[in-house]
């Protein structure tokens, strides 16, 4: 568990962090410019707040108050930055028993135990100018666990690496998620990674950790569509594959109250439980369940609220179940249907737009320890 409560500055920029991340992965999401690093600079001793309090797993790294500033190395914050910063002249193996020698705790994880973890085994002799980005990056992760870090601390990991790259380490993130057995601290301005990722979703906007959170309860704010960004607006549907149509190469995904979403393509086992990530421009409302076409989820569902935003746009927010989804609408359309809170309706999700390409195996959502989850986003 990662406690932060500070306020600090550099330059003249202000920043004003208060957040607490269960274990897990915890994510700070915001624009460029938003201060993520330089509240994680804080974090990790790099820069000095103001005043306030950091602890992590109940250690404390800094109190103002106590005055307990603990130096860059006495933190053990294992940093992974966009580029590996993995030494050239050294092979894989020899940055990897480095790190663990340098972080100077008898207690680190074996070197052969993180090898595996991040699948690099056959990568070990070669020289890091030799390997892909996304190689390189799960040989840092290593590089950073084996030097024995109570926070492991990921900023932009995948920020420099093509969309193929980035699929092919997500599925090694799903694994650390679980399996590192620190608190991971994820910097990140791409929701697809924080919403597959995340226990808890931190907001920064100007300097400011405006929102903090179980991930599915932050990312159904409506108010917070000016920092998270429109585009992006989407809420989290957890589930259960309860029949493969396999004809059809089809999923079904049941979402609680005997409800489901079919998803096509997706690569989970019967019983297990996945996490759905529901774009709300990529939902439509009808009041009456439509007959005659081809979408094939229609969700019944509740309007909770209806954003007053300017211009030709809204947002409503729908319980389905115990669950919320979001749906970007015309203000034409909500006037049209008269929805109001209160109002019955059903949610249209086109199959098609649940991207199977970003699913993978997972597991350790927060709340639920019977859930092993999957993201598709
Ligand atoms: N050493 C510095 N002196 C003055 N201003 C700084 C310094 N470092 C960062 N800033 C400013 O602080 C603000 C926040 O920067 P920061 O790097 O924390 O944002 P960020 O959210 O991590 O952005 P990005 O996603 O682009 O990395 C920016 O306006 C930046 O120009």
């Amino acid at each position: 568990m990662i406690d932060v409560d500070i306020t600090g500055h550099v330059g003249t920029f202000k920043v004003k962090a208060n957040f607490v991340g269960s274990s897990g992965v915890t994510s700070l999401f915001g624009q460029s410019g938003a201060g993520k690093s330089t509240i994680t600079n804080m974090i990790a001793g790099l820069l000095r707040p103001d005043r306030g309090r950091i602890a992590v797993d109940g250690e404390v790294l800094f109190d103002s108050q106590k005055g307990i500033d603990l130096s860059v190395r006495k933190r053990r914050v294992g940093h992974v930055f966009q580029d590996a910063r993995l030494f050239p002249h050294l092979s894989v193996k020899a940055n990897l028993t480095f790190a663990r020698w340098a972080g100077g705790r008898a207690d680190s994880r074996p070197v052969s135990e993180v090898v595996e973890l991040l699948g690099i085994g056959s990568l070990l002799d070669r020289r890091p100018g030799n390997l892909s980005g996304g190689e390189r990056q799960r040989v840092a992760i290593g590089r950073a666990l084996l030097s024995g870090p109570r926070l492991l601390l990921m900023d932009e990991p995948l920020a420099s690496l093509d969309q193929g790259r980035k699929a092919d380490i997500l599925p090694y993130l799903d694994r650390l998620r679980t399996e590192a057995g620190i608190p991971i601290l994820y910097v990140s301005h791409a929701m697809e990674e924080v919403a597959r990722l995340s226990q808890t979703l931190v907001i920064v906007s100007k300097g400011e950790t405006i929102a903090h959170g179980p991930v599915a309860d932050v990312l159904s704010r409506v108010d917070l569509g000016r920092a998270t960004g429109r585009h992006e607006a989407s809420a989290l549907l957890e589930g259960r594959v309860v029949r493969i149509d396999q004809e059809w190469g089809l999923s079904h995904v049941e979402i609680g109250d005997g409800q489901s979403v079919q998803v096509p393509g997706l690569d989970a086992a019967l019983g297990e439980a996945i996490r759905l990530r529901i774009r709300a421009r990529d939902v439509a409302v009808a009041l009456q369940k439509p007959e005659g076409i081809s979408i094939r989820n229609a969700i019944a569902g509740e309007v909770k609220s209806i954003s007053d935003e300017a211009g030709p746009y809204t947002e409503i927010l729908c319980s389905a179940g115990s669950q919320n989804v979001r749906a970007r609408l015309t203000r034409a359309s909500v006037a049209q249907l008269a929805l109001q809170p209160g109002k019955q309706i059903y949610l249209l999700i086109k199959s098609v737009a649940i991207d199977r390409r970003q699913s993978a195996p997972a597991s350790g959502l927060a709340n639920d320890d019977a859930v092993s989850a999957q993201t598709l986003v």
